[in-house]
């Protein structure tokens, strides 16, 4: 199953229910399981103690497809917070099977970020950047892997306080605002990085034991030009 050797473990699953607050449509009355985390995996032993003493996690999410009540199917939203060094925890996520559509948005909400990925781009979430997955058909399951610190906890407050992300990406392709944002930036769209800009090359998984390239993880504070780069597109 995406291109994983093994059995995976039970997954987390995110129900409808938990996805209430920040729906485009508050009254949807849909109901059941919408997507599953397979949280701090690895292939072997080695590769786990190489995370974790690196601490780092590996994840796979799988998103089938869906429509709530107009909305495509989406995680629910969050931001990573601060690590000691005063710099928002990044991460980085791959497209295994299907296509993604990440939704960014800085904290200050100066800058919105549409980025469309599919099997084999690799995407980076800067510092500080919110971050949605939209899986934006009809008729495909979306497969992603991430690897992040094990260092912090996700932030729900922001999206579950504004009921989403500043936009929602509906099935007629519209993409609307949240009206709960007073005043945002259009939604301006970019690239996923994968080989570019400092960006590591995929696939994620065979980056476990490349300390230099996964370093940027706990240590945004040393990669400043990366994420400037990749932020300037
Ligand atoms: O936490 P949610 O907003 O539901 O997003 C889902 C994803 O979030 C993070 O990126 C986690 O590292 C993933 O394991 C998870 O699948």
């Amino acid at each position: 199953m995406f291109g994983w050797d093994g059995e995976l473990p039970p997954p987390t699953v995110r129900t409808i229910n938990e996805m209430q607050p920040v729906l485009a449509d508050p009254n949807c009355a849909h109901e059941g399981p919408l997507y599953c985390m397979y949280r701090d995996l690895a292939q072997s032993d080695a590769d786990w103690t190489w995370l974790h003493a690196h601490k780092l996690r590996y994840d796979l999410t799988v998103i089938p497809p869906n429509n709530l009540c107009g909305e495509w199917v989406k995680t629910k939203g969050h931001y990573h917070p601060r690590n000691p060094a005063g710099v928002g925890y990044p991460e980085i996520y791959e497209v295994l099977e299907g296509t993604a559509r990440y939704l960014l948005q800085s904290l200050d909400l100066l800058d919105i970020v549409m980025i469309d990925a599919r099997a084999g781009d690799l995407v980076v979430i800067p510092p500080g950047y919110g971050h949605v997955t939209i899986n934006p058909t009809t008729d495909e399951t979306l497969a992603m892997a991430n690897i992040v610190s094990t260092e912090f906890e996700s932030e729900y407050g922001e999206y579950i306080s504004r009921r989403g992300a500043a936009y929602f990406a509906l099935c007629n392709g519209e993409i609307r605002k949240n009206a709960r944002y007073p005043r945002v930036p259009s939604v301006r769209s970019a690239s996923p990085g994968s080989g570019h800009w400092g960006v590591p090359k995929g696939p994620l998984y065979s980056l476990i034991g490349d300390e230099k390239a996964l370093s940027f993880l706990n240590y945004p504070e040393r990669f400043s030009t990366l994420f400037e780069n990749l932020l300037r597109g």
